[in-house]
């Protein structure tokens, strides 16, 4: 039994110069456990799915998010779902799963086509080169803060929230970039600017949470209930109905943020993604535009995509699951071992280990995909060997096909927001093809992933302009 063999010295300068480079040269040398030292840390990095399944689902109780090395918790986050572990984090999970329920994701739909049909409508309505990546992070703030906060973000208290938001996210940005986690106590202009913009949100998250609570005790009736009021009504039913209770206001800000923090680039990556790859493959965009046009040829004229059209875009949904295949947003997934684990014969994490788990790589293994760096959305509509359904419905279940696709992680800790994301991506790409074509600009070439803590890009910059009309 020992640590698992890998290169030797510390790596962590190779790491941080190209991360998928890294990961592929350790794979390909040392196998699919490979033990290596990364700025003075122990870290085990995992890429097959036998080993990936152990980590996150059948031995999770052996691993916990406390420790985990290059996954730095904030101030902005808090002690949310993404951190949180144990007893703490179980009783928010319980307590949040309802306002993540289909129900309930069906009504932020509404706000998430109000912002595509804007996209496409004014941003996307001339001809030109635009910085994709930019629109959707704008889109995608926007979305998640409507979702959570309904029509209480609207005017000045919208860009105050999104204005902080965005220097927060602007400050992670720097802050992944440099390599090195510079804690947020220490006097620096820069963390003096983010610590600025956490005030101000909390200022503003905090007046928000007592406005509902007023507004529940004086019982005023709402139609949609947004994030805010799901999680503000929660009560756990684990606990006895004497002492049933919901979230401290401290507990509800930091899912708050928390949900901004992990709802708002990853979508705002993978639809970036999702559009370069199609502006490579412009078939690809045909096809989406044809689907939506035949949908709404079976509704009354004049209607628009609704929430219940995201399960009869089975195209467009199997663009999504690709793009997420290749480019997955959350290339890695760390955990930290809390006590001494064999995961299998001579696999062996010893407590305080970090254990970095690489969908990246296993969603690109040629042992379980065919011609796995090609972006074919095809693959996704084929029969499922594992139901009556096309693979595309089997995807995100467990860990998916032959343990292989992961992009929301998998086990207790899958991502929270899976149906929201996949909800939110579907529309916007469906409108955004169903009236723009997406073409890379000429002489350029294909944009390359640069990982941090995501997989995102640095620009994407694409041609966009109206789809021409079919006569
Ligand atoms: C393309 C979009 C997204 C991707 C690729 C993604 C990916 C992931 C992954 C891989 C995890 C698991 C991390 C781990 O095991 O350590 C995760 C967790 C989480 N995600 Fe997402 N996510 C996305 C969108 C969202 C959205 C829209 C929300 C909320 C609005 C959200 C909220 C969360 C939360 C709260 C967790 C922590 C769950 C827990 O530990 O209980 N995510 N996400």
């Amino acid at each position: 039994m020992g640590f698992p063999s890998g290169p030797a010295g510390d790596r962590a300068l190779e790491l941080a110069y190209d991360p998928l480079r890294f990961l592929e040269r350790a794979r390909a040398a040392h196998g699919d456990a490979c033990g290596v030292t990364l700025a003075r840390e122990s870290v085990v990095l995992v890429s097959s799915p036998d080993l990936a399944r152990k980590v996150l689902r059948d031995e999770n109780a052996s691993f916990q998010k406390d420790g985990t090395a290059f996954f730095p918790g904030s101030s902005l986050a808090g002690n949310g779902l993404l951190v949180s572990d144990g007893e703490t984090w179980a009783r928010q999970r319980r307590l949040s799963n309802p306002a993540f329920r289909k129900a309930a994701v069906e009504t932020y739909a509404r706000c998430m086509i109000d912002v595509g049909n804007r996209l496409v409508s004014q941003e996307w309505s001339k001809r030109g080169v635009r910085d994709v990546y930019a629109d959707f992070n704008d889109a995608t703030l926007e979305i998640v803060a409507r979702a959570l906060f309904g029509a209480d973000v609207v005017g000045e208290r919208a860009n105050r929230i999104n204005g902080a938001i965005k220097d927060s996210f602007e400050f992670f940005g720097r802050r992944a970039a440099t390599g090195m986690i510079i804690p947020e106590w220490a006097p620096t202009f820069d963390n003096f600017r983010y610590n600025e913009a956490v005030k101000r949100l909390d200022e503003e998250v905090y007046g928000l949470i007592s406005k509902r609570r007023r507004d529940i005790a004086a019982g005023e009736e709402k139609g949609d209930l947004d994030l805010l009021d799901r999680l503000l009504l929660a009560t756990d039913e684990e606990e006895p109905e004497s002492k049933a209770s919901g979230m401290s206001d401290k507990a509800l800000r930091d899912e708050l943020m928390t949900l901004m923090v992990a709802g708002q680039e990853t979508s705002a990556i993978l639809l970036s993604w999702a559009c370069a790859l199609i502006s490579e493959q412009p078939e690809a965009g045909d096809k989406i535009a044809n689907e939506v046009r035949e949908l709404l040829q079976s509704k009354p004229p004049g209607s628009n995509l609704d929430a219940g059209d995201y399960s009869k875009l089975p195209y467009t949904e199997a663009c999504i699951l690709e793009t997420l295949r290749i480019r997955p947003p959350a290339y890695m997934v760390g955990r930290c071992a809390s006590r001494d684990v064999e995961l299998r014969p001579h696999v062996f994490i010893t407590k305080g280990t970090t254990v970095l788990v690489a969908p990246y790589l296993i969603q690109r293994d040629p042992k379980y995909w065919n011609e796995p760096t090609s972006f074919k959305p095809e693959r996704w509509l084929v029969q499922s060997p594992y139901s009556d359904g096309t693979l595309a419905r089997d995807a995100l279940k467990n860990l998916g096909p032959n343990d292989a696709y992961f992009p929301f992680g998998g086990g207790p800790r899958v991502c929270i927001g899976t149906g929201f994301a996949m909800m939110e991506s579907v529309l916007l790409l469906a409108l955004i093809c169903q009236a723009c074509e997406l073409r890379l600009p000429p002489n350029s070439s294909p944009p390359k992933p640069k990982a941090l803590i995501t997989l995102r890009p640095d620009a994407i910059s694409l041609l966009v302009g109206p789809r021409p009309r079919r006569t």
